[in-house]
């Protein structure tokens, strides 16, 4: 798979060297590391055509080849590197001409240092996605994933999860902050890192739950602070992001993080750098920021309780994990890999499952997803003495739960009016019973065990209720 442009250098054509230095020294000191310089405008089209490139700043007036003959060059061989000029020039009619042959920006020298650095940051940024869209389509084209490996632990056998993993394997080489959500339990940690793994990074993936951590305490993990920089502070501690430095940092609950921690965490997403405790001189990272929530950040920012600008830059990508129970085909996966692994803690032989029981679960909401069934399996094996996995504790767990739930409010509570709507005048009990059997029955696919389980009544009286059902002729 190619590299995204953030991971691609960055070339600077100028035939004056003291220029190159200083554009280089810029752009290194604003993070941009990797810069490769060429002050012989002959050279240019034989670099381009040895390595790729995530942009190129062109001087207009050079010996030998100029820079629009060279702009021109590069936009019909290289259509996919953006140009940036920048030139002494400031005339209307050349800046006009360069833009219309495919110069991403015009900047006239001497150029404003920060507008030099978020020109060059915009169009990596920019060249990046487009990138991630034509990998994106390739892609989700193929069925094929280029590292399954990563992805074992994960257990599946769903589709939607399988286009998911695809899209990670496009997002994981970006360096832009990735957004994982999803429901609780439905497995974020692997998610992140699988991300870890798949973007390649040599450094180490640090993993923080930041519920819990007040902004001083959040500050103090992730910055560390200087040595005396409070009382007690006997030691400098160098903090979190350091020890993710070339990696990953992970950070778990981020619905949770305070409104001062979330300014701060802004700063280091948009400047990459940030102020250990103590400390007046900024640290620059490296690092790249992963982090989940099982909250709707959508709907706490209409709240104002999560920044809308911080939202912003961490959903660059975002990977949204679907319940359980909108996968329902990955049960029986689940049930064989938790089955195995809790005979294997319990010491046990693995007993194999009652062929009813996918189904069974198939009908539940599983409120806890994947974290839920995992307790559930393991308590039926730790239970369990011979033959199949009987189903009873299943069964109980299930009952007990949606006996818990909270009956629907009254607002969502279908009144007398919504009851004559449905059945054209207001129904008996007899035909409520029978809607909810067939509903059960439906829900169940047929499975009279399962249904009867949802409806809180015996097997046999299931069958006795469906008997009676049944319009008269059928056995
Ligand atoms: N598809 C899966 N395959 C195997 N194990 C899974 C899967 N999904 C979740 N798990 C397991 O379920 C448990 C819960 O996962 P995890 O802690 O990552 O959930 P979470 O989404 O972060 O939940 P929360 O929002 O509550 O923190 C873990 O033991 C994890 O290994």
């Amino acid at each position: 798979m190619a590299p995204v442009c953030d991971n691609l250098p960055v070339l600077l054509v100028d035939d004056e060297p003291n220029i190159l230095f200083s554009s280089r020294t810029i752009l290194r000191s604003a993070g941009i590391r990797d810069v490769e310089t060429c002050d012989d405008s002959r050279l240019v089209m034989s670099l381009l055509g040895s390595r790729n490139f995530g942009v190129i700043i062109l001087d207009l007036f050079m010996p030998h080849i100029s820079g629009q003959e060279l702009l021109f060059d590069i936009c019909r061989k290289y259509p996919h590197i953006p140009v940036l000029i920048m030139t002494a020039s400031d005339e209307l009619e050349l800046a006009v001409q360069c833009m219309k042959a495919g110069a991403h920006d015009y900047l006239v020298k001497p150029v404003d240092k920060t507008r030099f650095v978020t020109s060059v940051q915009r169009t990596l940024e920019l060249c990046s996605l487009r990138n991630e869209v034509h990998l994106l389509k390739e892609q989700l084209l193929s069925d094929q994933l280029e590292h399954p490996e990563v992805f074992s632990p994960i257990i599946t056998g769903s589709k939607k999860m399988t286009s998911i993993f695809r899209y990670m394997e496009v997002i994981s080489c970006s360096r832009q902050p990735i957004l994982i959500t999803g429901e609780t339990g439905t497995g974020k940690e692997l998610f992140a890192t699988a991300i870890h793994q798949l973007s390649g990074l040599s450094g180490k993936l640090v993993c923080v739950n930041v519920a819990g951590l007040d902004d001083n305490l959040f500050s103090d993990t992730l910055f560390g602070h200087e040595r005396g920089a409070f009382t007690g502070a006997e030691r400098a501690r160098a903090g979190l992001i350091s020890q993710a430095a070339g990696g990953t940092l992970f950070l778990d609950e981020i619905g949770d993080l305070r409104e001062a921690s979330q300014v701060k965490l802004l700063r280091l997403l948009q400047e990459g750098e940030y102020y250990p405790i103590g400390s007046d001189v900024p640290r620059k990272s490296d690092t790249r920021v992963v982090v989940a929530t099982n909250k709707n950040l959508q709907q706490m920012m209409g709240k104002e309780l999560f920044r809308s600008d911080l939202y912003y830059r961490l959903c660059a990508h975002h990977v949204h994990i679907p319940p359980l129970r909108e996968r329902t085909e990955d049960i029986p996966f689940l049930l064989d890999y938790f089955i195995t692994r809790a005979a294997r803690e319990f010491k046990k032989k693995a007993p194999a499952p009652n062929p009813e029981l996918s189904r069974l679960l198939g009908s539940y909401a599983f409120p806890g997803n994947v974290r839920e069934l995992q307790a559930m399996v393991y308590d039926a094996v730790a239970r369990h003495q011979s033959g199949v996995l009987s189903m009873d504790s299943f069964k109980s767990i299930i009952c007990r739960e949606q006996a818990e739930q909270a009956p629907p409010s009254d607002q969502d509570r279908p009144d007398a009016e919504g009851l004559r709507n449905l059945f054209g005048r207001f129904p008996t009990l007899k035909e409520m019973n029978n809607v909810l059997v067939t509903a059960a029955m439906d829900l169940a696919k047929g499975n009279q065990g399962v249904a009867s389980t949802l409806l809180g009544i015996s097997r046999q009286a299931l069958n006795q209720r469906l008997k009676r059902q049944a319009p008269a002729g059928d056995s």
